[in-house]
């Protein structure tokens, strides 16, 4: 039996605080919460789930460049490094499966300044403003795709 495709999910600064952080903007959802629906999705896809979290954007980029070859597929939510970072979007340039961008919140309705994201640039699609169910919505797609 060949082995399962690997969908990396990334979770950017300040998500380790879910559930505490702005519950009213992201519910109560921990992000241990966010991984189990992740992992249970991609079991029921047929998809090994690599599942993390960093402050570091030179750790995000660490990982989306060790992910070329090795990952079927990308699930970013890039949270405050969205609307900053060129230099997340220029490594997700370098990865050669599809990336999709989720948000848990919908940036449509917030601060004007939260709308940008560099990271679009790269992204094969965007999911944002369905909580934490976007990770599921993901996970299928990229699985359908991988
Ligand atoms: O940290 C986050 C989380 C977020 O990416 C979201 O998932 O809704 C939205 C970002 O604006 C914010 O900086």
């Amino acid at each position: 039996m060949s082995p399962r495709p690997t969908i990396l999910v990334i979770n950017g600064p300040n998500l380790d605080m879910l559930g505490i952080r702005q519950p009213e903007v992201y519910g109560y959802d921990t992000l241990d919460d966010v991984e189990r629906l992740c992992r249970e999705t991609g079991t029921s896809c047929g998809v090994e789930i690599d599942f993390r979290q960093s402050d570091s954007e030179a750790e995000i980029m660490g990982w989306i460049k060790q992910a070329r070859g090795t990952a079927a597929g990308l699930l970013i939510n890039p949270a405050g490094f969205t609307s900053t970072s060129i230099a997340i979007l220029d490594a997700l340039l370098i990865f050669d499966g599809p990336i999709i961008e989720v948000h848990i919140s919908p940036l449509f309705r917030r601060d004007a300044f939260r709308h940008p994201s560099h990271v679009s640039r790269a992204a094969t699609a965007k999911i944002e403003g369905f909580g934490i169910r976007g990770y599921a919505f993901a996970i299928a797609k990229l699985a359908e795709l991988a």
